[in-house]
């Protein structure tokens, strides 16, 4: 879709198309909708990521709250949302034998019991060595680190799904 096309989108289809680049908060494209008419597909990113970082601390662990586990629950029933599936597809999530599986609920857990909000980490950007060595790794980090790399992924995670919604005629696809 182009940003001719997008822009003249009313807040209904805007939502349904973009509900989700920020898994599972479409109040984020509801509120978005407002700055129209953007003049790229950066500009459209770039407002979601001025509205999250505007939230308040808790706003944004709300945020990381609406993530699904990686290799989790959701994955294992078939509930994950279409993007999170693709996404967690492509870095292997769904191939892993039963104790890889086991191994990243345990870490997962830990995680969660540690920081009270899930591991998020962008899964298109790794594979499952890396994600199983990154959750490792920022166990040790603060909560407050931890928040700030949370939404950082989040961000990344809504610039790949952005790239794959806006499509311009110019050289930059954002
Ligand atoms: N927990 C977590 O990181 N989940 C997300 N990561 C990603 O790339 N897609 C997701 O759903």
């Amino acid at each position: 879709m182009d940003i001719e096309a997008i822009n003249s989108l009313p807040y209904e289809d805007f939502v349904s198309i973009f509900g989700n680049v920020v898994e599972r908060c479409p109040i984020i494209a509801a509120a978005v909708w407002s700055g129209r008419p953007f003049p790229s597909g950066a500009a459209i990113e770039a407002a979601i990521n001025a509205f999250i970082e505007a939230l308040p601390e808790s706003g944004k662990e709300g945020i990381l709250r609406c993530h699904p586990d990686l290799a989790g629950k959701d994955l294992q029933s078939g509930t994950l949302t279409p993007e999170s599936r693709e996404e967690q597809g492509a870095a292997g999530l769904d191939r892993m034998g039963a104790a890889e599986v086991s191994r990243m609920t345990r870490l997962n857990a830990e995680y969660k019991a540690r920081f009270g909000f899930p591991f998020v980490v962008c899964a298109r950007m790794n594979d499952r060595t890396s994600i199983v060595e990154q959750l490792r790794e920022r166990l040790g980090n603060t909560q407050a680190q931890e928040r700030a790399r949370g939404v950082e992924e989040v961000k990344e995670i809504c610039r790949l799904r952005l790239q794959s919604l806006v499509h311009s005629d110019q050289k930059h696809k954002l």
